[in-house]
């Protein structure tokens, strides 16, 4: 390798100064003249031609872990719709295979773990959280130097996966609609559970505090399937390794945004895990979250993934309604109310965008 990568210069503090970033930490009414900011979960993948061919012959995991195709990737859909932002490609079960676990991402099924967690003895045997662990996310580090060099003054959102959202798979050993035998397990044990979820929270903090150490401006913990969950076991069982996860990054002074689907039962205490922006799926109304949340909480969403499939007439005036709407918020951010779709237009994403910042 020619590049010394590791001596690159220090992430540009324009990036961490950024409209997007300042609007994700409280601080929209600084920024209020400039044009709105939107970023797409998921803006990296299927979607793209230039996805689908970088990645040919490697597979996802794998591909997660080779620091330069990580740059190429996470910067296609920055070049190609002009979003604010990236998002570090990456996946929430990445921690897992770097702490030695054996799990795969099945193309159109997702995650899937050879030996998934049934007993106590499966949770004696989860590998220690130390120096190997911290050490074996070198390519995480040197994925995260390379795109924000690249990046220069557009920032990078780095991410992880919360421990409910993880531990489901860990459980259910692959996808599951309803999350039951590891709903069952926080109740019937919940000391192996809260084993469980802790062990969880370490690697994945570690994971995103190695990403802002390196130079990512925001975070973002997806918690995906927690609207699975009642408030008040959501309160006992998740919230406190949710918070676990984020405290890893409290001390580095950037962004926390805190994302679950259908979550909107439940906004207060999503955001009382720790985040200064709360994302918003489809269902829930900006102005309801504005009041729901304490005065100074960023948001972030919602247009509904539909709408990519819809008229640009429809699509245009849900997504000025939603830059209308999050102008009285501390802070927003446009985004969907979750993944874009693999089947969506890329095109279609482009004029959003550009629709989005003449507003
Ligand atoms: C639940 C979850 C996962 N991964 C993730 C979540 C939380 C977000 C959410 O709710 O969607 C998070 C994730 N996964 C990926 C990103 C990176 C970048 C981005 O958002 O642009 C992020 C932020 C890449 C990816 N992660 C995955 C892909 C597709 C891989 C491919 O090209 O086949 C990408 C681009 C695979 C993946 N990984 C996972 C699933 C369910 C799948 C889809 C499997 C499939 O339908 O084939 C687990």
């Amino acid at each position: 390798m020619s590049t010394p990568h590791s001596e690159l210069p220090p992430v540009s503090s324009a990036a961490r100064e950024s409209a997007l970033v300042k609007r994700l930490a409280g601080r929209g009414a600084e920024v209020a003249s400039e044009p709105p900011s939107v970023w797409f979960m998921r803006q990296a993948g299927r979607s793209l031609p230039e996805y689908r061919k970088a990645r040919e012959g490697t597979s996802m995991l794998e591909s997660c872990l080779m620091p330069e195709l990580v740059t190429e990737i996470t910067l296609q859909p920055v070049r190609r719709h002009k979003v604010d932002a990236g998002i570090f490609f990456s996946d929430i079960m990445v921690p897992l295979k770097l702490a030695g676990i054996d799990v795969s991402i099945e193309p159109g099924t997702g995650p899937v773990l050879t030996h998934p967690i049934r007993s106590k003895a499966d949770i004696d045997a989860l590998p220690p959280v130390d120096d190997v662990y911290r050490a074996a996310l070198e390519p995480i580090r040197e994925a995260v130097r390379l795109t924000t060099h690249e990046l220069d003054k557009k920032p990078l959102i780095g991410f992880c996966g919360a421990p409910f959202t993880v531990a489901s798979y860990m459980v259910e050993g692959r996808p599951s609609r309803d999350h039951l035998r590891t709903r069952a397990l926080m109740t019937a044990e919940p000391e192996l559970w809260a084993r469980l979820a802790q062990w969880v929270a370490d690697i994945s903090g570690e994971f995103l505090r190695a990403q802002v150490e390196a130079g990512a401006s925001a975070v973002q913990l997806f918690d995906s399937w927690a609207g699975s969950l009642a408030e008040a076991t959501y309160r006992a069982h998740v919230l406190p390794f949710s918070r676990a996860a984020l405290d890893y990054v409290r001390d580095l002074d950037v962004p926390r945004i805190h994302f679950g689907v259908g979550t909107g039962h439940m906004l207060s205490a999503i955001h009382e895990a720790g985040a200064t922006t709360v994302g918003l799926d489809h269902r829930t109304p900006i102005p309801t979250a504005i009041e729901t949340l304490p005065a100074g909480t960023a948001v972030q969403g919602n247009l509904d993934p539909a709408l990519l499939f819809s008229s640009e007439e429809a699509r245009f005036a849900e997504a000025a309604r939603i830059v209308r709407e999050g102008r009285t918020a501390a802070g927003h951010v446009v985004n969907l109310g979750h993944g874009v779709p693999p089947e969506t237009d890329p095109q279609v994403l482009t004029d959003l965008v550009a629709f989005i910042h003449e507003q």
